[in-house]
């Protein structure tokens, strides 16, 4: 009987979309499983591409006759029988491609496939721009969907030609050791055949001899290193016969200066932690997937609660995964989770090399590691077993992807938690609306933590209102109560932290003339200033230029550069105060590898009084000596058109004072607004997350905004205004006619960005309390237009978005 493997290939368009049916060759057949990547010719052209296996099984649906499979590419499967379930689920959920859900399950460097222009280039300078820029090639898992449906056709029309680069296993890491062929007597025999002026051959010989009586195999490196043994006199020993090379895979460790600590010990818990302990264990013990949201306000021992939970998993020989955002992945945290389990622990986030995160990956699929810490993706780690979901700041965006798969990982990880029969943990010490709203349902099971260890108050909140403070001659950004309060903490050699809520990080050029601002050709953007390269990049399309040193539509040499402005609020404050020391965090600050980390070192090491820095610091920070929080403006945020906008600015506000006072030493908090009588600043000051959220979800009734509501964005692109505007209103007609008359639209609108890429972008928020016919109908949206993508129409869907605008 066949054996016919069911596979999903990597060509991302709808009516590929599905598992084909290929004959496995005899010599695979044993060898074959679900979840590995194999070669097989697909379409007209019978291109080689490359696919996933998601099934193998003896029967066919397919009529006509089977194409032989041409290869596999893993020894192993890279997804097992769980993640292949939850990818399938993913797309679903997401409507995308499967193909791509898959993708974003794996690390970067087993991603094979990149597209290479080809030769001779038949690109038009257009073309060119627009996808690669000035790379000659690029990897086509880092663009979206659609994208990559552009691409694929540039390949069909031989515009560009595919080429798959396979680097996963050249890049396995390896160690070579050196092992003796010869005997300490041979070694001795051996020397005296050897020239007596080659000293280097002579001494390898001694060594040869004195490893091989000792039984010991060296590492190449350590040899080289500490005789100055060099390359080619160990090949020329290899190739003698006294030597052979063998080598050894081994792991780039990302956190080399945790590797000898001693372990931390379990804190002894208060009574409050020892509850929830004893709630969450009991969970675990019956495997039950429960939810629990745990509302613990700053500093009251969230994350001793998670490391003894985890434990007690691992003494059960279950497995951990905890999520943390990815500003948060500070080594602060970290270091309290290695620092307790040691090489127990995997970290995965974006500060990792390609390397380090393929290495990590593969130690937690191997059960190598079995604790897992890391940022969003990690919410799809390989671990087997998993006794525990944790997810710390439940409530940041930073979750949510916001380019296809379109995911939040708290639905990642909800749903994990049915496979594996095992609870997940929520924290925050200010839950999202939507997390405290199904806990008041009974959906999630409420534990709350309202004291800070050690019964240390949380630190009071001084709401400073700047349009008096300007009356009274405030010094530009600082009031006078909080500059006499930073003054009060260098009298004590207490430290600052100062938060600067700038909305966005980014730094732009503007003429001062005329206010010309430079933005980008393709996008209705500004551009980004990057003085690390002197040129203003695109963050959306790529698009790069110099700095312009005279304004190209007056001529005027006043351009200047705006942004974070970081930079000049320190430049002021050390006016102020002449004798502070100052760290600045920022995006130009951590721009490098370990920016972040020596920032933070320094400061914890006292030699700094003031860190001033961006959203960045808010979270996650326990310093002891902290003693005075400082907000210099509290409403940027405010007056967003952003239905969370008051939600976002009452988390940072309560985050942000949380690093205030955490040890014995008490702390304050001086918040500057031109709002003070705004709920989400009043809330703030008394650190009242239940009065907020009560008042907010009037709010969000009132407006059937979410959480009374679910919502789904839909965006309609094309480079031709009218065609992306007529496609939208006809979309909307559709959805008019196939959903109840209880859906709330919003739109058609333009988008937030109304172009993008050269795209003109059109958009509808729909609102729904129940709508079952609006899976098909959307799925229903996207078959047909990726008919007509020959018309050069792309929707993307997102459920859940953050913003409507
Ligand atoms: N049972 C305990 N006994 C003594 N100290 C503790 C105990 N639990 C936690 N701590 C200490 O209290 C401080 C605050 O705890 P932790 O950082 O876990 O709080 P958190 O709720 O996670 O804070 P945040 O949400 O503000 O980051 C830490 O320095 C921690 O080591
Ligand atoms: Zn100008
Ligand atoms: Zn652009």
């Amino acid at each position: 009987m066949a054996i016919v493997a069911k596979v999903i290939v990597d060509v991302p368009t709808m009516q590929t979309d599905r598992p084909f049916d290929y004959l496995v060759p005899a010599r695979l057949e044993d060898a074959l499983q679900a979840g590995m990547r194999v070669w097989v010719q697909f379409g007209k052209g019978a291109r080689k591409v490359s696919g996933m296996v998601v099934s193998v099984s003896d029967q066919s649906d397919y009529d006509g006759q089977l194409k032989p499979l041409l290869d596999v590419l893993d020894p192993a499967p890279v997804l097992d029988h769980e993640l292949l379930k939850l990818s399938k689920w993913l797309a679903q959920t997401t409507y995308s491609f499967w193909i791509a859900c898959m993708q974003t399950m794996l690390p970067t460097m087993l991603k094979i496939d990149a597209v290479k222009v080809a030769e001779p280039v038949k690109l038009t300078a257009d073309e060119q721009q627009k996808y690669f820029g000035t790379a000659d090639s690029l990897a086509i898992g880092s663009l979206n969907a659609e994208q990559q449906v552009a691409v694929m056709k540039l390949a069909q029309a031989g515009k560009v030609a595919i080429s798959y680069l396979k680097k996963d296993r050249a890049r396995v890491k390896k160690i070579f050791y050196l092992i003796p062929q010869l005997s300490l007597e041979q070694a001795a025999a051996e020397r005296e055949h050897v020239r007596k002026n080659a000293a280097k051959q002579l001494k390898l010989l001694t060594l040869i001899g004195e490893w091989a009586a000792n039984n010991q195999h060296p590492a190449l490196m350590t040899v080289e290193h500490q005789y100055g043994l060099t390359k080619p006199v160990i090949n020329q020993a290899v190739e003698k016969g006294w030597l052979k090379l063998e080598g050894h895979e081994t792991y780039r460790d990302p956190y080399p200066e945790l590797q000898h600590q001693p372990l931390t010990k379990p804190l002894p818990l208060t009574p409050e932690q020892q509850t929830i302990v004893t709630q969450i264990n009991a969970a675990v013990a019956e495997r039950d997937p429960k939810t629990f949201l745990l509302e613990g306000v700053t500093g009251s021992g969230k994350t001793e609660i998670y490391l003894q939970v985890i434990a007690r998993v691992l003494a059960a020989g279950q497995t951990a995964l905890m999520l943390v955002p990815e500003i948060a992945l500070t080594p602060q945290m970290v270091n309290r989770v290695k620092g307790r389990f040691g090489t127990h622990v995997a970290v995965m986030h974006s500060g990792l090399s390609d390397g380090e995160k393929y290495d990590e990956w593969r130690r937690i699929a191997r059960g190598e590691a079995q604790v897992v810490v890391g940022a969003r993706s990690a919410a799809f780690a390989p671990l087997k077993n998993i006794g525990v979901f944790i997810m710390d700041e439940e409530h940041e965006t930073s979750y949510k992807q916001d380019s296809a798969p379109r995911y939040h990982a708290r639905d990642v990880l909800l749903k994990r938690a049915q496979i594996h029969h095992a609870p997940v943990v929520l924290g925050s010490a200010t839950p999202s609306l939507e997390s405290r709203a199904r806990a008041e349902k009974g959906v999630y099971t409420l534990l709350r933590l309202p004291h800070r260890i050690n019964d240390q108050p949380l630190p009071p909140v001084h709401i400073v209102d700047m349009r008096e403070a300007f009356a009274h001659g405030a010094q530009e950004d600082f009031s006078g109560p909080l500059l006499d309060a930073l003054r009060i903490r260098l009298q004590r050699q207490e430290q600052s932290v100062l938060l600067l809520n700038r909305r966005g990080y980014s730094s732009f050029v503007m003429c001062r003339d005329c206010g010309y601002v430079a933005k980008c050709p393709n996008c209705d953007i500004s551009l980004t200033l990057h003085m690390d390269t002197h040129t203003l990049k695109c963050h959306y399309c790529g698009h790069e230029e110099p700095i312009p040193h005279r304004c190209p539509n007056c001529g005027s040499d006043k351009i200047r550069y705006y942004g974070t402005g970081t930079q000049k609020v320190e430049a002021k404050l050390q006016q102020l105060l002449p004798d502070a020391r100052i760290l600045r965090m920022d995006v130009d600050t951590t721009r490098r590898k370990g920016g972040h980390a020596r920032i933070l070192d320094a400061f914890g090491d006292h030699q700094a009084d003031i860190l001033l820095g961006t959203q960045m610091i808010a979270k996650g920070l326990d310093f002891p000596d902290v003693t005075l929080v400082g907000v210099i403006d509290a409403d940027t945020a405010l007056g967003l058109p952003d239905f969370r906008a008051s939600e976002k600015t009452f988390q940072l506000l309560t985050q942000v004072s949380g690093r205030a006072g955490r040890a014995d030493k008490p702390g304050e908090v001086f918040v500057q607004t031109f709002n003070p009588d705004h709920y989400a600043i009043q809330y703030a000051k008394r650190q009242d997350y239940e009065g907020f959220f009560r008042q907010e979800m009037a709010i969000r009734h009132r407006g059937n905004y979410p959480p009374y509501f679910y919502s789904t964005k839909i965006a309609v692109s094309h480079v031709d205004e009218t065609q992306a505007a007529k496609a939208i209103f006809s979309l909307a007609k559709e959805l008019r006619e196939h959903l109840s008359d209880q859906v709330i639209m919003l739109g058609p609108t333009p988008g937030p960005i109304a172009r993008l890429k050269n795209r003109y972008i059109y958009q509808i928020v729909l609102k729904y309390k129940h709508e079952p016919a609006l899976a098909a109908t959307l799925q229903h949206i996207l078959e047909e237009t990726q008919q007509s993508s020959r018309h050069g129409f792309l929707v993307a869907i997102d459920p859940e978005p953050l913003a409507f605008v």
